[in-house]
């Protein structure tokens, strides 16, 4: 184990369970040290097998275990404030799941502790950045040879969505994902959001306003528009076409077997984001894990998951008032 990065798991949920096996059985260049859960079944079913492991309820202790380098934040996003916190105290490096924080004062709390630090600490769990197709799509447009992206179509379905979700979730959950990569594929901030609520689907949760049509403001004029849909019951699609000066590029269109029989042609469909992304959140903790063990930080910062958490937050306000709401942006500190 000499010479492997040792990380510590906070949360052994569905995404902390699958890190777990990632970490594991995937990734090279690192083993679970330890796995911190207050469900201590959960963390001792995701922990099953391996070995140099401690499993805790406390995540403070999972993080002051032996052996523990480095941290996977993968618990409900109210948890990630302190988490983080408690990791830059230790300087400890941190691979955190979106949402970084939800609400935007907390977040905006973390790049200011980031910023006293004087380096970077924290990769924000943006995978979509690591996605094939993104990055196809982002090298298009960094190219020029569409000239100027002028619309995103986005398209965000996932089949049902877990008991604990909120109409607010679809926003600062799932649309975080979209805000992100608009921003990223852009290059630029989000400066407004509209959210538009059709007629509830009849198969939504009681009480749970899904679908969401969001509309995102870009800071150079380009619209963004989103149908996140998370009881579709049909499928997990995420599909982005980017439409620009001198033409148009769409990603996400299902690339799986097709199968034809008896006069009709099945495609299959991806059921949810592990397998969807499967590949993207290989290549997300391969880049972190290696950059880590460089003492370096890659990938998507601090600032990205406060941008993120802000403008999903305007989202939320439209979301409840039905009008068009500016991003209310701190200005970004820099690092003492
Ligand atoms: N990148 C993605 O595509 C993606 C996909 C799914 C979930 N996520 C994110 O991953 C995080 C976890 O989501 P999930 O679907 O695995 O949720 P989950 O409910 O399945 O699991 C969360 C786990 O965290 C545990 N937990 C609660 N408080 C904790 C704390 N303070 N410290 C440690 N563990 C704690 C819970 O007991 C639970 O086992 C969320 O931030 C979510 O948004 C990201
Ligand atoms: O937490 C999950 C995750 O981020 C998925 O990628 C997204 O599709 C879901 O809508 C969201 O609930």
């Amino acid at each position: 184990m000499g010479g492997l990065l040792g990380v510590a798991v906070l949360g052994a949920g569905h995404m902390g369970a699958d890190h777990i096996r990632r970490l594991d059985q995937v990734v090279s260049g690192a083993r679970v040290a330890a796995v911190a859960d207050p469900d201590i079944e959960r963390a001792k079913q995701a922990a099953a097998g391996l070995t140099g492991v401690t499993v805790h309820t406390d995540h403070l202790a999972a993080l002051d275990a032996p052996g523990v380098a480095a941290v996977l934040v993968a618990s409900p996003g109210p948890a990630h404030e302190e988490a983080l916190l408690a990791c830059f105290a230790r300087g400890l490096p941190v691979l955190c799941e979106k949402p970084m924080v939800p609400d935007s004062a907390g977040a905006l709390r973390i790049v200011e502790a980031e910023a006293a630090l004087g380096r970077r600490l924290a990769q924000i769990g943006f995978m979509r950045r690591y996605d094939a197709e993104y990055r196809r799509l982002k090298a298009l447009l960094d190219a020029g040879r569409l000239g100027r992206p002028l619309m995103l179509h986005c398209t965000h379905r996932n089949v049902s969505s877990p008991d604990h979700f909120t109409s607010a979730m679809l926003v600062n959950s799932s649309v975080s994902h979209e805000i992100d990569a608009a921003r990223w594929l852009l290059g630029q901030e989000l400066t407004a959001v509209t959210v538009l609520r059709p007629t509830p689907s009849s198969d939504a949760p009681e009480g749970l306003i899904d679908p969401q049509f969001v509309l995102l403001e870009s800071e150079r004029g380009a619209l963004v528009d989103v149908e996140v849909f998370v009881n579709s019951g049909f499928g997990y699609q995420v599909r982005c076409e980017a439409v620009c000066e001198k033409g148009s590029a769409r990603i996400g269109d299902e690339h799986t077997m097709v199968v034809t029989t008896g006069g009709g042609a099945a495609q299959e469909v991806a059921q949810d984001y592990l397998v969807r992304f499967a590949g993207a959140y290989d290549r997300e903790v391969q880049a972190w894990v290696d950059a880590t063990r460089r003492g370096e930080v890659t990938g998507p910062g601090v600032w990205d998951g406060y941008a993120a958490s802000a403008v999903a937050e305007a989202g939320v306000r439209s979301l409840h008032t039905g009008g068009r709401v500016a991003v209310d942006l701190a200005p970004r500190p820099r690092p003492r």
